[in-house]
């Protein structure tokens, strides 16, 4: 897979756009018009492969909007949820998504870190310079990772540029070697499917003896 589709979802003014902004060009830009849901393009190169990563950032009022969510959740390969730690409803609203995800997938949760039918999630707890307004604990946050079965951190999109860029490239990676794991799942490996094809042939003929 070198096509990648990443959703970035959250609640209105936690910092989407900021945090894609800081990870597609390492730069904290203040204020960003927010009326219009935008794809953005990246070209990347991991593990020596050539990777185009899709970035949707919705506007707020699709995050609100049950089935446009839906939508989104369907749409990607990878997701990162995201809430702002100084904002207690915006944690609420990450919680709906997460719970919505299940709702969609339900029995998806098996494996750490793929909370969406097999897609890897990550919960970002952004504004984290602003701790000494905090509405929501560290530890809430990963109990709510946890019972989602998805990665955690919390960061500042306007004070951690490596941090920001390490968890972008985590579901990246994430979402390729789920897609290797799904294929190698699909497809019976050489020696295998010529152990099956002398056990058709000779097997049932030592039955008919
Ligand atoms: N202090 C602080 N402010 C931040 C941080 N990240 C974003 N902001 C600010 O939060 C506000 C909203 O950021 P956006 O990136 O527009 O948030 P959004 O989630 O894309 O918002 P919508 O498009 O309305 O859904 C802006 O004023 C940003 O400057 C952060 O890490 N720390």
């Amino acid at each position: 897979m070198n096509d990648i589709k990443l959703a970035v979802l959250g609640s209105e003014g936690v910092g989407k756009s900021a945090l894609i902004v800081r990870f597609l060009t390492r730069r904290f830009i203040g204020e960003y018009a927010s009326l219009t849901e935008c794809i953005y393009r990246k070209r990347l190169t991991l593990d020596g492969r050539q990777l185009n990563v899709e970035l949707y950032d919705p506007c707020s009022q699709v995050c609100a909007d049950k089935s446009a969510l839906s939508d989104q959740i369907h749409w990607g390969d990878g997701f990162l949820v995201i809430y702002d730690i100084s904002d207690r409803s915006s944690f609420q609203a990450a919680k709906n998504i997460l719970h919505l995800m299940r709702e969609m997938h339900p029995g998806a949760s098996k494996r750490d870190g793929e909370a969406a039918a097999g897609r890897p999630v990550v919960l970002v707890g952004n504004k984290q310079d602003l701790c000494h307004m905090r509405e929501v604990d560290h530890e809430e946050g990963q109990r709510l990772a946890a019972d989602h079965r998805c990665g955690f951190l919390e960061l500042s999109a306007a004070e951690h540029s490596q941090e920001v860029a390490l968890v972008f490239s985590k579901v990246v990676q994430s979402v390729c070697a789920g897609s290797k794991a799904k294929e190698r799942r699909r497809r019976p490996s050489g020696s295998k499917s010529m152990a099956k094809l002398i056990n058709n042939v000779f097997g049932k003929r030592r039955k008919s003896v």
